[in-house]
Formats: C-alpha cells, sequence, structure tokens
C-alpha cells in the first residue's frame, strides 16, 4: 500500500495505547511485527497506532519512536486520528467520520482532502471509517485510500459506538464501495473469514491481538495473519476495490 493502488489485504493490526496487555508501546509492537517474519506478502503490513488518551505531543513522540520499527520490519504505519504527528513520522492517517467533521467544518470534505494531499508526501495513505451505507456512498466520491467499515460486531474496545453492522452489510459494501474495505469491530479469527469471504480487503483488530507478553501478541497476530491470509488465497479473487 505504498503506492497509492493499494493491491494490500490481510490483517490490520492495531495498536491500542495504553495496551490492554500491559506492555510498553515498544514491545507489543515488536510482536506485532513478528508476523512480518512469515513474509511481508503473507502478512499484515499495516500497523496503526491508536492513543486516544495521549496528547498530540506525546502521539508524536509515540510516532517517531515506533516508526522506524515498523520500516525496519518493510511495514507501514498509520496514525489514528492525528494528521500533524501521521505526516510528521508514518505512512498516512486514519480518520472518523467526527475526526472528518471537526478538521473540515463547513467545507467540503473533497476540498480538505484535495489539500491534505498536497501538504503530504507521495504515497500518503488516508482512510475514513464508515458506519453507514450513505458514508460508504459518500465516501465513493473521496479521495481516500480505503475505508473502515464496522463496527461488524459490538466491540469492547471503543465506548461510544455504532450500532454493529453485521456480515451481510459488510457483503453489500464491500460490492458497492470502490475503495478496499476494512473491517473492523469484534473480530477474531472466525469473524475474519467471514470478513475475507464477504469481500473485505483486511480484517482490523485491537482486542484478539493484545497479550501479555511480546511473544504472546507474536503468537496471535502471526496466527490470526496466516489463516487470513489463507482464506483470501483461497478465495481467489481480487478484494472489494
Ligand atoms: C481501520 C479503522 N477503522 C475504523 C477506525 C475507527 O476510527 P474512528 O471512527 O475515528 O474512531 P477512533 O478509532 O478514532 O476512536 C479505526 N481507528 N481504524
Ligand atoms: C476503533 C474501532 N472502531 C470501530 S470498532 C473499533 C474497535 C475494534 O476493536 P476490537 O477489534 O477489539 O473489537
Ligand atoms: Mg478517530
Amino acid at each position: 500500500m505504498r503506492a497509492r493502488v493499494p493491491a494490500w489485504r490481510g490483517l490490520y493490526a492495531i495498536l491500542d495505547l495504553p495496551h490492554a496487555g500491559g506492555l510498553e508501546p515498544a514491545a507489543a509492537l515488536a510482536g506485532l511485527l513478528g508476523v512480518m517474519e512469515i513474509g511481508p506478502e503473507k502478512a499484515p503490513t499495516i500497523v496503526q497506532l491508536r492513543a486516544k488518551h495521549a496528547d498530540a505531543a506525546e502521539r508524536g513522540r509515540l510516532a517517531r519512536e515506533l516508526a522506524p520499527m515498523v520500516r525496519a520490519a518493510g511495514a507501514l504505519l498509520i496514525v489514528d486520528d492525528d494528521v500533524e504527528a501521521a505526516m510528521a513520522a508514518a505512512d498516512g492517517v486514519h480518520l472518523g467520520q467526527e475526526d472528518m467533521a471537526e478538521r473540515t467544518g463547513d467545507r467540503p470534505w473533497t476540498e480538505w482532502l484535495a489539500e491534505l494531499r498536497r501538504a503530504a508526501p507521495p504515497g500518503f495513505l488516508i482512510g475514513l471509517s464508515t458506519h453507514t451505507r450513505a458514508q460508504v456512498e459518500h465516501a465513493a466520491g473521496l479521495d481516500v485510500d480505503y475505508i473502515g467499515f464496522g463496527p461488524i460486531l459490538r466491540t469492547r474496545s471503543k465506548l461510544a459506538q455504532e450500532p454493529a453492522v453485521g456480515f451481510e452489510e459488510l457483503e453489500t459494501v464491500c460490492t458497492v464501495s470502490p475503495h478496499p474495505v476494512v473491517a473492523i469491530g469484534g473480530l477474531g479469527a472466525e469473524e475474519a473469514l467471514r470478513c475475507a469471504r464477504a469481500g473485505a480487503a483486511g480484517a482490523a483488530m485491537i482486542g484478539a491481538l493484545v497479550g501479555a507478553t511480546e511473544a504472546e501478541v507474536r503468537a496471535r497476530a502471526t496466527t490470526l495473519a496466516t489463516a487470513l491470509r489463507h482464506a483470501i488465497d483461497a478465495l481467489g479473487q481480487p478484494p472489494s476495490r
């Protein structure tokens, strides 16, 4: 996904901080990046830094600390919410509907995104959360690289959450979205396979990737990424685009 034609598919690992397993950010990240050992083309290449409780300075510091580890592993780092930290240190940003509304005010989203593209480095990725079909249709006219869609199921990792959308709705959205669809919310191994079958390009996870040690995180991430990769390969068809 470094180029703006996202052929990427697989596990989208979210490093949610503070880490629920109690690990330091670098240790949790090292666990997630262990999946690169199964080969970049067979592994998740995306890690998102989601640090909702950090202030801008701390998030920027975390992004700068973690980005070299992610790059050294051949993966990509996306920063949640924080355009400035993402542009300074990472490969992309993930924005939600509320993030966009706050950033754009009265301005059309297309105009603000065009400005972001001009300011951002080449290949900078922009992801947008969607929760309804109307939002997916709106996103279809926006210059974003992928959409998140969910929560597919209820999640324990986000307090204020939209209603769960389910797998049937995911399948419909995957057929109508011109952008790759990253499913999110309440996903584990079984659910991720259902997302792949529904046509999702990726499955994003927080809780399923939490462990009390780096080795435990690594084992979870590797198992999930491998299962997802096999399911996608078995489908033998491109994901939603
Ligand atoms: C891949 C992906 N999809 C959706 C989200 C959620 O973003 P948002 O709706 O802005 O909520 P927060 O994560 O910021 O609380 C995501 N982070 N990643
Ligand atoms: C950030 C976010 N946005 C929608 S669901 C969710 C949390 C996903 O976490 P989990 O994989 O633990 O359900
Ligand atoms: Mg957000």
